[in-house]
């Protein structure tokens, strides 16, 4: 922060330090919070300074999300104290948390996009503020004093995910917050928006406030934090300072075993098309009743063997895309090949059945029924498949299946011990595993059906270092075997280490090819924003696309959300 802004009174009242600049901003003690068959949180110490960055890192389900949780109100723990800026509280619910100045910024954003950032901040906050002019004044002096360059007018909806995330971040701090927790902030963000939150959290700090946040990136850990503390199984097993710790270290540490080595690069991309989509378009109306591309012609195949990466910033068609060619829209026009076959036109479940996986972008609305038990889980998508079902009463082909309870049972079990899923057992509901555990159920699910060809929507997002490693060696395996795999990821390690084939999408069309052989993160980052940039080889623009056709101005066709 510049010194004019920090030392300026416009530091709006309530977002400042807490009492004192020192000592700690948050103090956890033995803390213990038990689920059924689980003990998430274990006799848990963490001190939290204040005006200092602390991360928090762990395996999936190793406690992270209950802790903080229980920080921010949601969750009472069975055993332990919680110490906010020197006191012991007991906090019953989130309001109460936020009243002694902490904030939350959840992973999924909890933002209304039809309203304005001002209507946002205010919304569930008038009992602490009242709606005035002053609110306004204030969004914006928050904005400038922590450099969030956030304008209280902008609707949500026109704004892409980083500026959302700052809004929640704004959100937090016009509630008072001191101390911020964020969910695995990064997760969503291109390298160079990585860059600026970190700059953003920098800022925050200076000024005395406090960061706790959640991550499995470690090189980012690393390069932001102050102090790291390390958690293995509900309880805290180290405690350490960038300075003194290598992202190896730290993986180590985290998983309790040394990590797999990557593999090395090898083809196995065959000249047998497998997925050939031809001329996707889409054309959606906004708000403003404009009628824009959302897929402007888009055209690849994918072979056997091969991956083709999709590197987009969130919003510039790519969950449309997965959903055309998973049957889940329908297009304005193009067509969608399957290993020879037309499935445009097809419905959803007989795709599956052609021989597509599905690794769904949204794990909770496309990927689990959360409510239900794991096993039930397990045939979610795949109820006319083995194991589910023995097949057709009689071998009657179109008569009634019986599902195969009992096969659905073991299999899922095999899953589980397979693909490392952390669970009590296949009897709890998805909604109490940890995100990374939902996740890789799910990836273990699609893979055991052997797809021909995998919908991969960011397939590790939540996961550990050392499961994220075993998910790339499945999908490789498979590869291996012939699998196709359309992978769209928001971590461009993942689609720089993964792909055959990279293309960058960009405003609803494939707009540039990259050599994942030589791209770097920052460069596929660049292209991704719309600029032009080295080792990628941009595409020309493409005559009579739809925007023209649907709108006759070519400048309407959307914008990066
Ligand atoms: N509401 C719940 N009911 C039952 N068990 C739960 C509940 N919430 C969490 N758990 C269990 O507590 C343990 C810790 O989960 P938590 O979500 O805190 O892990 P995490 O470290 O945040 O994992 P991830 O990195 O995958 O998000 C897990 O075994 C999980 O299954």
């Amino acid at each position: 922060m510049s010194s004019e802004s920090s030392g300026s009174s416009s530091a709006p009242s309530g977002a400042g330090p807490g009492p004192g600049r020192s000592g700690s901003a948050v103090e956890l003690r033995g803390i213990t919070k038990r689920f059924p068959g689980v003990v998430a949180n274990r006799d848990i110490d963490i001190s939290v300074a204040r005006g200092t960055v602390h991360a928090l890192v762990g395996e999936n389900g190793a406690g992270k999300s209950t802790l903080m949780k229980i920080l921010y109100g949601m969750q009472r723990p069975d055993e332990g104290t919680i110490g906010i800026d020197g006191e012991d509280v007991v906090l019953h619910s989130p309001a109460d948390a936020i009243a002694r100045g902490i904030g939350m910024v959840h992973q999924h954003f909890m933002l209304a996009d039809n309203l304005t950032v001002l209507e946002n901040t205010v919304l569930g906050a008038e009992k602490l503020h009242g709606i005035g002019s002053g609110a306004r004044r204030k969004i914006a002096e928050l904005s400038d004093a922590y450099q969030l360059g956030i304008r209280p007018d902008a609707l949500v909806e026109e704004l892409g995910v980083a500026d959302r995330q700052r809004v929640e971040i704004l959100k937090a701090l016009y509630r008072g917050a001191r101390t911020l927790i964020l969910d695995e902030p990064t997760a969503v963000l291109v390298p160079q928006e990585v860059d600026a939150l970190f700059d953003n959290l920098r800022e925050l700090k200076s000024e005395g406030l406090t960061v706790v946040f959640i991550s499995h990136k470690l090189g980012e850990v690393l390069s932001v934090a102050d102090a790291i503390t390390v958690i293995r199984r509900g309880t805290t097993v180290a405690s350490v300072t960038p300075r003194e710790t290598s992202p190896k270290q730290l993986a180590e540490l985290m998983v309790g075993s040394e990590l797999p080595t990557a593999e090395t690069r090898e083809s196995t991309v065959t000249d047998t098309p497998m997925l050939d989509v031809a001329g996707l378009r889409l054309a959606a109306t906004d708000s403003d009743g404009v009628e824009r591309a959302v897929l402007d012609g888009i055209s690849f195949t994918i072979h056997k063997g091969e991956v083709l990466g999709v590197a987009g910033v969130e919003g510039n068609g790519q969950a449309e895309l997965v959903e055309a060619i998973m049957g889940m829209s329908d297009p304005d026009g193009g067509t969608v090949t399957l290993d020879g076959q037309d499935i445009s036109h097809a419905p959803t479940r007989a795709r599956r059945e052609g021989g597509i996986g599905y690794i769904p972008e949204d794990r909770h609305r496309h990927g689990l029924l959360l409510e239900a038990p794991l096993w039930e889980n397990r045939i979610l998508g795949h109820v006319t498949e083995k194991p589910n079902t023995n097949g057709p009463l009689l071998g009657i082909p179109g008569a009634p299946r019986l599902l195969a309870l009992g096969d659905a049972r073991a299999d899922s079990e095999r899953i589980v011990a397979e693909y490392d899923v952390r669970t009590p057992g296949i009897e709890v509901t998805a909604a109490s595993l940890s995100g990374g555990n939902q996740q890789k159920f799910i990836v273990g699910r699609e893979m055991s059906h052997h797809p021909k060809l995998l919908i991969a929507a960011h397939p590790t997002r939540g996961v550990d270092v050392g499961a994220q490693a075993q998910i790339w060696d499945q999908i490789r395996a498979a590869r291996r075997e012939g699998l196709a795999v359309l992978l769209i990821s928001a971590d461009l390690d993942e689609l720089i280490g993964l792909s055959d084939t990279l293309r960058v999408m960009y405003r609803g069309r494939l707009v540039a090819d990259a050599d994942p052989a030589h791209v770097t993160p920052e460069e596929l980052g660049s292209a991704m924003t719309g600029a032009a940039t080295g080792h990628l080889e941009h595409q020309e623009e493409p005559t009579g696309t739809a925007a023209e056709d649907a709108s006759g101005n070519d400048d309407t066709n959307g914008g990066a959300k």
